[in-house]
């Protein structure tokens, strides 16, 4: 192995996200991932050991255990690795940095400079791309009451309900997320700005992976009563010469959208469908929850601070 390398651990290796990180980083030459033997995998002395000589650790655990592995690290003092969380554990936590690396301006240095970055959800990562530039513009104000309804590819929901899915024993389609308590609402409503909670219903169906966000809006009950144009020309602006985030006209749609035409890629698509005639619009992101929502955000985060060219 070259000495000029930089090494990796996927803490999680085996799970759904930790093979989709492994399966992106086998095509970036500058790294290595290194692994734990299989039998030792869940060995917390094991992980602290691989952790203490890796420049970087993924976590693609379940919440208590991206936790614990976050103090194994901490026991390492000033010999702890970067750190990417792939789990829920940290995305508003203080000290982490947000990896939606375009947020905003100045987002992707951020999480160049730092050494614990929380990869986003896959939801939000839809909703606050559609979000955020709206509110930093004036057209929505931070408490607008906002819903955001959503569907995934059952893939979202990690090695159980894949199983539960190919097994043929889930439902072809159902909402879930009503009892308002999603785990993903936390970080929505604080990287969107928004200081009323949004109403936040996602849904799962019966496709392995792809992903579409939306928002409906009254246009008159947005400030200064925009028209399409002006929702559209606002996300236009934010993500002018963005690489991964794309701002599509949704004519090209033909009024349907399907889930699935980003998979396997780091893509985001975002449209506004809307009718000045009737006031009304919707904001859609699509992306893969698998890609853009999970596995390729983080691979994306750790170019960034391993300091590797963009892929
Ligand atoms: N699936 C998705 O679309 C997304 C998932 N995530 C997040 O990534 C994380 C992982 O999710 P996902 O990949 O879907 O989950 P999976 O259930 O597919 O994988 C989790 C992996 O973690 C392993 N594991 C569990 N406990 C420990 C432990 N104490 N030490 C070491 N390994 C352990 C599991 O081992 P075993 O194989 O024995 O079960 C499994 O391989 C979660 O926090 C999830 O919220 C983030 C974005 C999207
Ligand atoms: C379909 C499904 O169950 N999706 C998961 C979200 C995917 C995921 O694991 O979200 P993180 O990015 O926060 O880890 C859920 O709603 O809990």
């Amino acid at each position: 192995m070259s000495q000029n390398l930089k090494s990796i651990f996927i803490d999680g290796e085996a799970g759904t996200t930790g093979l989709g990180i492994r399966d992106r980083l086998a095509a970036v030459p500058e790294v290595e991932v290194r692994s734990i033997a299989s039998d030792r995998r869940k060995d917390p002395a094991a992980r602290k050991d691989m952790m203490a000589g890796v420049d970087l650790v993924v976590l693609c655990l379940p919440d208590d255990a991206a936790k614990e592995s976050v103090a194994l690290a901490d026991e390492l003092g000033s010999d702890a690795p970067k750190i990417v969380d792939a789990a829920t554990a940290h995305r508003i936590a203080p000290g982490w940095v947000y990896g939606f690396a375009e947020l905003e301006p100045g987002q992707a240095d951020k999480i160049a400079n730092a050494n614990r970055v929380s990869n986003p959800g896959c939801y939000p990562t839809g909703a606050i791309a559609l979000l955020r530039p709206l509110v930093d513009a004036g057209l929505l104000a931070q408490d607008h009451p906002v819903a955001v309804n959503a569907v995934s590819g059952y893939s979202g929901g990690g090695k159980s309900m894949i199983e539960a899915y190919e097994a043929g024993t889930a439902p072809a389609f159902e909402l879930y997320g009503l009892g308002f308590q999603h785990k993903h609402l936390p970080e929505l409503q604080t990287y969107a700005r928004l200081t009323r909670r949004p109403i936040f219903i996602p849904s799962v169906g019966n496709f392995r992976q792809g992903m579409l966000v939306s928002v409906p809006l009254h246009l008159d009950l947005l400030p200064g009563k925009p028209r399409v144009a002006d929702l559209q020309a606002a996300l236009v602006e934010r993500y002018a010469g963005s690489t991964y985030v794309s701002v599509v006209p949704a004519a090209e749609a033909g009024g349907k959208l399907e889930p699935e035409a980003l998979n396997d890629t780091n893509k985001l698509e975002l449209r506004v469908f809307g009718s000045d005639a009737v006031g009304q619009a919707v904001l859609i992101a699509r992306l893969d929850n698998l890609g853009k929502g999970a596995s390729g955000a983080a691979v994306q985060n750790i170019r960034l601070m391993l300091g590797l060219a963009e892929g």
